[in-house]
């Protein structure tokens, strides 16, 4: 990638607090004005990563670039990056308006605005954050998302040219958090800036972000468009991490795949002959005319979602139940036998450990 195409370079950057490495070989190129989001379990390392990023943590190896110029062993404020966490940091003992105010107020003289000027922005940003009146206000006469907005306001004070959130929305009610994550996406369109926020919610890294970087025991599993994330996911991990999915354990010989004695109408990606492992989203299995499903089984429960009902159904030969989608007019009953159909399948080989597994039901 060119140079001049990224604002934020991590460069195999790696992190440990004793014997455990909680960040391992980390690249990753963030490009300018992008939303990018670190999606990951927890301890998986996002938190530990936005920090090397802001300039929080020393990595033990690697580098972090900005805008092209090596920015390892610079200071937060020498970075000049925003930051908005989960629990909203706000001083309790200051206003509103003297929290937005803070970050300049606090800069060397000869870099602090007038008075009168840090007014102006003060009242400029609550008016961006549509809290304009409110300024007045101590953080305890806010509402959680009002204070998440303040929040904002008080990162954006000092026209950071990056912006890093963690978990921005994560102790607010399901509500609150959609409508805030519309909020930010239109901010981060009408502000441009290069943003970087951390989630375990994979609902609101596919919904937010451009790019999403998914991170597993320290290390990135994959980075993608939500849509490459859903469609080609890299890993077992991922498929699983990102939506939903059932793995079957299966078997690859001569170029066909079976799971026991059936055989599933997949494509092999080239494989070779041995265990492995097929994952399907529970929208990408139905229920199929009589005597047409590649897979037979019995329905054990059913659930009405939004969309429709979703099935759990136990699957011959497999000691587990999957779970599938169906449109309400096509829902069985429980104890019905269906037979099942199956698209979008994802194959990877198998870990030792599903070898033996597989090995004994096929
Ligand atoms: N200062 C520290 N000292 C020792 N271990 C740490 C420190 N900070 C983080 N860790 C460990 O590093 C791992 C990664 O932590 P990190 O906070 O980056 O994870 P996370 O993905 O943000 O998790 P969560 O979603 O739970 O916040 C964890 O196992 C954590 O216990």
């Amino acid at each position: 990638m060119e140079a001049h195409g990224v604002a934020i370079r991590i460069e195999g950057v790696e992190q440990d607090f004793g014997a455990f490495p909680a960040l391992r070989d980390v690249s990753l190129d963030i490009r300018p004005g992008e939303l990018v989001a670190l999606l990951g379990p927890s301890g998986s390392g996002k938190t530990t990563l936005l920090r090397v990023i802001a300039g929080l943590n020393t990595p033990d190896r690697g580098h972090v670039y900005f805008d092209d110029k090596d920015a390892t062993a610079l200071t937060v404020q020498e970075r000049r990056v925003g930051f908005v966490f989960q629990n909203y940091a706000l001083f309790k003992h200051m206003t509103v308006a003297e929290n937005i105010a803070y970050g300049l107020k606090v800069r060397p003289l000869r870099s602090r605005p007038a008075r009168r000027d840090i007014a102006a922005r003060v009242e400029e940003l609550l008016r961006f954050v549509q809290l304009d009146g409110l300024g007045g206000r101590y953080p305890a006469q806010l509402s959680g998302g009002q204070r998440q907005r303040v929040a904002l306001a008080r990162a954006l004070a000092i026209e950071p040219r990056v912006l890093l959130l963690d978990e921005p929305f994560g102790a607010l009610d399901a509500r609150v958090r959609k409508d805030l994550r519309r909020w930010l996406r239109d901010v981060h369109k009408e502000t441009g800036l290069t943003t970087v926020f951390v989630t375990h919610d994979q609902d609101e890294a596919m919904e937010l972000a451009d790019r999403v970087v998914v991170l597993n025991e320290g290390q990135i599993e994959q980075i993608g468009t939500p849509a490459e994330l859903y469609d080609q996911p890299a890993s077992p991990f991922v498929i699983s991490f990102v939506g939903e999915a059932v793995a079957l354990p299966v078997m690859i010989a001569a170029g066909h795949v079976k799971f026991g004695n059936r055989e599933l109408h997949i494509d092999t990606h080239g494989l070779r002959s041995g265990p492995a492992r097929v994952f399907f989203r529970p929208a990408d299995i139905a229920v199929a005319s009589s005597g047409q499903g590649e897979l037979e089984g019995r329905v054990e429960s059913l659930r009405r979602t939004p969309a429709g009902v979703r099935a759990r159904i136990a699957i011959d030969g497999y000691d587990q139940t999957l779970e599938i989608d169906s449109p309400l007019e096509k829902a069985a009953a429980p104890g019905d036998r269906v037979p099942l159909t199956l698209a979008n399948a994802r194959i990877f080989p198998a870990r030792e450990e599903d070898y033996i597994d597989a090995g004994e039901g096929i």
